[in-house]
């Protein structure tokens, strides 16, 4: 059924509110327009109005100065202190302005001590009334900006960082232009509230008149009639107000500036690509806690292309993060070849950073946003767009972009200053098949003629072993294994690693005598099944050691029952029952059964004819069987002390990378 807002109940009450606030301006303006005298000649108008105009505008600029500090701090602090002057700062407007004017006599009355210092010039004054209207207006300005600073994402001035930018850029490039809308809405209201004070003017500055205190006055002494010049000239100054509010120069000049970013992007187009650079090998130490989480990861790596693999929670991002330097010198060692980084700040390390969730800067164009390292070369950025497929979205926002292209603008910003260190976090996890397959072969091309140095957190091992030459797996904020792919993968260093790496058809079994591991018997009680007992390398493990095997599906072949021969005379064949038949065109995998109810994946590129529910043969080669001690879940020994890699030396290699033979 179609929504019809006119006949929701909620449009309903807020259009009696919208009546209910405009009603007594119509009714007043009706009586304006009748004849009579409505006082635009009495004397001390248009002097109150002007008095009301420069205090709130001084006022409002004090405000300011000190406000916005004041409201990023509150924004950014937590603890006690904070929350007790975030409250203390607020009372203002909890106290009735009358009260607030009594407070201010104590402070700078003629007889306090500041009073005396400026010979009473702090009431009866311009100066009384600013001071009267800062106390009452500015915890309006405080209230917006804080909540403005509070909904800036604080990665971004991390991401700003990582291009270079020093904190005072920071700061004014990102977090203010960010939170400008919040602080201009919190402007206006701390302008339009001092210039119509009246409770504390009254009492601490009765003269010079304000255009409320001059009101009143007239109220008091002729009556309604003239008091009709200053009500108008009030709802007039805050109605041009409220229009020069609503004009947003960088929407008028946004059309132009897509325009100009556009131009500058296609001459930027025909730049030339990334040249070598000296490859870096990153080292840490780390041993930092963040927020209750405890991360300790060591490691030297040998190439300049590392992987940090791992489930979700585990440190991945915190790594990276302390790689950048986001963490501190507090975090631990970081060397970047044998320089010593730990007390270089993140913006004199020289980095591409992509951060998870492809941050882009809010309200900047995708030209602005590749060209905003302090050292990004528009040549480069330009060559990046095109080369990344992005050009012709130049002039865009990122409200524009899908997820894809927003991944691919935070690359080519990274990728535009020719950093030294690219730091990947998930950085094509929004993209298509496709868009990803081209991405990781570009990266790969970079990696390989620029000497690009990558440091890539990712959960996808396939990613990993294509991107990487040294993988290091992290959980719970250990290091679980660190060492040159081929060998992660043909040896991870526990169950938990082979299962981090991808690696399918980890099953339970016991060694039931050297050489012969029995799978689990089924649960079943009623069941006489004995467990299936396999062939495959246990090494010294004694009998009756609880393990888990592998095999890789790619290595298991399908047969079907041959008539007449019993399946145990046919050396490594095995019976299973079909569970399920996937055919994805150049690809088989298939979900079967063994005897001990085990699942076991199998996958291939032949011609199979079996269906589910049909009973066939298995073959599992010994020596591409791999096992492990069941227990140690939580091993962190060097790589490949548990695993037994069935057979020949060489056997456990043949695990290799979950879902290619590459
Ligand atoms: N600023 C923080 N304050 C408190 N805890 C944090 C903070 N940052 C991260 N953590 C915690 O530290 C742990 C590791 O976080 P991290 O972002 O490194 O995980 P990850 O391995 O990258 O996970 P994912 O793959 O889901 O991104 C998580 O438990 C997370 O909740």
């Amino acid at each position: 059924m179609k929504y019809r807002a006119s006949r929701s109940p909620l449009t309903w009450l807020g259009g009696l509110l919208a009546l209910y606030l405009a009603v007594p301006l119509i009714a007043f303006l009706i009586r304006l327009a009748q004849p009579g005298d409505r006082g635009f000649d009495t004397p001390g108008l248009w002097p109150a109005l002007w008095t009301s105009i420069e205090s709130a505008t001084i006022a409002t600029a004090l405000v300011c100065l000190f406000g916005i500090p004041m409201a990023r701090w509150l924004a950014r602090s937590r603890g006690p202190v904070a929350r007790a002057v975030g409250g203390l700062v607020l009372l203002p407007i909890a106290l009735p302005p009358v009260m607030s004017g009594l407070v201010l006599i104590y402070l700078v009355g003629p007889y306090s001590r500041l009073g005396e210092l400026f010979n009473g010039g702090l009431t009866e004054s311009v100066a009384g009334v600013v001071i009267a209207q800062t106390f009452v207006a500015g915890p309006f300005l405080i209230i917006a900006a804080r909540t403005a600073f509070q909904g800036v994402d604080p990665a971004l001035e991390d991401l700003a960082a990582s291009l270079g930018h020093r904190p005072a850029a920071r700061f004014w490039l990102v977090t203010m232009r960010i939170a400008a809308p919040g602080i201009r809405a919190g402007l206006l209201l701390t302008w339009l509230r001092a210039i119509g004070e009246y409770g504390a003017t009254v009492l601490l500055a009765y003269h010079p008149y304000t255009l409320p205190v001059f009101t009143y006055v007239q109220f008091s002494s002729t009556g309604i009639p003239t008091t009709q010049a200053p009500t108008a000239l009030a709802l007039g100054v805050a109605i041009v107000v409220l229009i020069v509010a609503e004009i947003r120069l960088p929407r008028l000049l946004a059309g132009r500036g897509g325009r100009v970013d556009a131009t500058a992007a296609a001459t930027g187009a025909s730049g030339s690509g990334p040249q070598p650079v000296e490859p870096v090998r990153v080292s840490m130490n780390l041993d930092v806690v963040v927020g209750g989480f405890r991360l300790v990861v060591a490691h030297e790596a040998a190439s300049h292309r590392i992987a940090i693999l791992g489930p979700s929670g585990a440190g991945k991002s915190m790594t990276l993060r302390a790689i950048a330097g986001f963490l501190g010198p507090d975090a631990g060692e970081v060397r970047f070849n044998s320089d010593v980084m730990t007390r270089v700040t993140v913006e004199a390390r020289h980095l591409g950073y992509v951060p998870q969730g492809h941050t882009l800067f809010p309200g900047r164009s995708v030209w602005q946003q590749v060209v905003f390292a302090t050292d990004a070369d528009p040549s480069l950025a330009g060559w990046w767009l095109r080369t990344l497929r992005l050009d012709g979205l130049a002039g865009r926002l990122p409200g524009q972009l899908s997820g894809g292209q927003k991944q691919r603008v935070a690359l080519a910003r990274a990728l535009a200053r020719a950093p030294r260190l690219l730091l990947l976090d998930e950085p094509f996890s929004a993209l298509d098949a496709p868009v990803r397959e081209e991405l990781r072969r570009e990266l790969r091309r970079l990696q390989r003629e620029a000497g690009l140095s990558t440091v890539l957190v990712t959960h996808d091992p396939e990613e990993a072993a294509l991107l990487a030459d040294e993988i290091l797996v992290v959980a719970d904020g250990r290091l679980l294994q660190a060492g040159p792919r081929a060998e992660v993968f043909a040896r991870p260093a526990s169950p938990q690693v082979a299962r981090l790496l991808g690696i399918p058809n980890l099953i339970p079994a016991t060694v039931a005598a050297p050489g012969l591991l029995a799978l689990d018997a089924p649960t079943d009680a009623a069941s006489e099944a004995p467990g299936l007992r396999i062939a495959a390398g246990t090494g010294s493990l004694p009998a009756g050691t609880a393990v888990l095997w592998t095999v890789r599906p790619d290595h298991v072949t399908i047969a079907p029952l041959a008539a007449g021969r019993p399946w145990d005379e046919i050396a490594d064949h095995y019976p299973c029952v079909v569970d399920d038949v996937a055919d994805i065109g150049t690809l088989t995998t298939l979900t079967v059964r063994l005897p001990g109810d085990q699942e076991l994946r199998v996958r291939t590129t032949d011609q199979v004819a079996v269906a589910p529910g049909d009973a066939c043969l298995v073959r599992l080669p010994p020596a591409d069987i791999t096992a492990w001690p069941a227990a140690p879940d939580s091993a962190t020994g060097p790589a490949g002390s548990l695993a037994l890699a069935a057979g020949t030396e060489g056997a456990g290699a043949s695990l290799g990378p979950p879902t290619r033979r590459s």
